[in-house]
């Protein structure tokens, strides 16, 4: 079937361009950040834990920890927001028990990196905070 013009506007084929596929990655980065409040809180977080291992004087392995935990708790959210919108759009935001099932999962991912991170987050600044206390 011939293509009008808007059909090729809408075309959501592969992008062969390396530069266009960053541009619709960063678009990408700009979406989560303006809908997911979640999102915007954990970066807020993870400002304060970097000037906070700044303040303490983390060495590389403590940082490369602190640095991964940042990195999994965005990335969860990212493919929490994937999920949510993915069921939204499957459901055309009516409730369905496969639904329901998907997005409480996919928040339970969620879950799991935070707990990761807080214990990660424990181990490397507790003692460097009672050592401060201490002396
Ligand atoms: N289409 C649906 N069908 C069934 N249950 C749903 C549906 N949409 C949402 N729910 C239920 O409502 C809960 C909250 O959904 P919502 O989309 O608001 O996610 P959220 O976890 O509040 O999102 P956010 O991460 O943005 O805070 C889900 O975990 C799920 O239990």
């Amino acid at each position: 079937m011939p293509m009008d013009s808007n059909d090729k506007k809408n075309n959501v084929g592969k992008s062969k361009n390396l530069i266009r596929s960053v541009e619709f990655a960063i678009t990408g980065v700009k979406t989560v950040y303006k809908d997911e409040r979640n999102i915007r809180i954990h970066t807020v977080c993870a400002i304060l834990v970097i000037f906070l291992g700044l303040l303490l004087r983390l060495n590389r392995w403590e940082w490369l920890w602190i640095v991964l935990c940042i990195f999994l708790t965005l990335l969860m959210e990212i493919i929490n927001t994937i999920f949510e919108n993915v069921v939204d759009m499957v459901t055309d935001k009516h409730f369905h028990p496969l639904g329901k099932k998907i997005k409480d999962v996919a928040a339970a991912a969620v879950l799991f990196t935070a707990v990761f991170s807080i214990i990660i987050g424990a181990i490397i600044f507790l003692p460097k905070i009672f050592q401060l206390i201490i002396h």
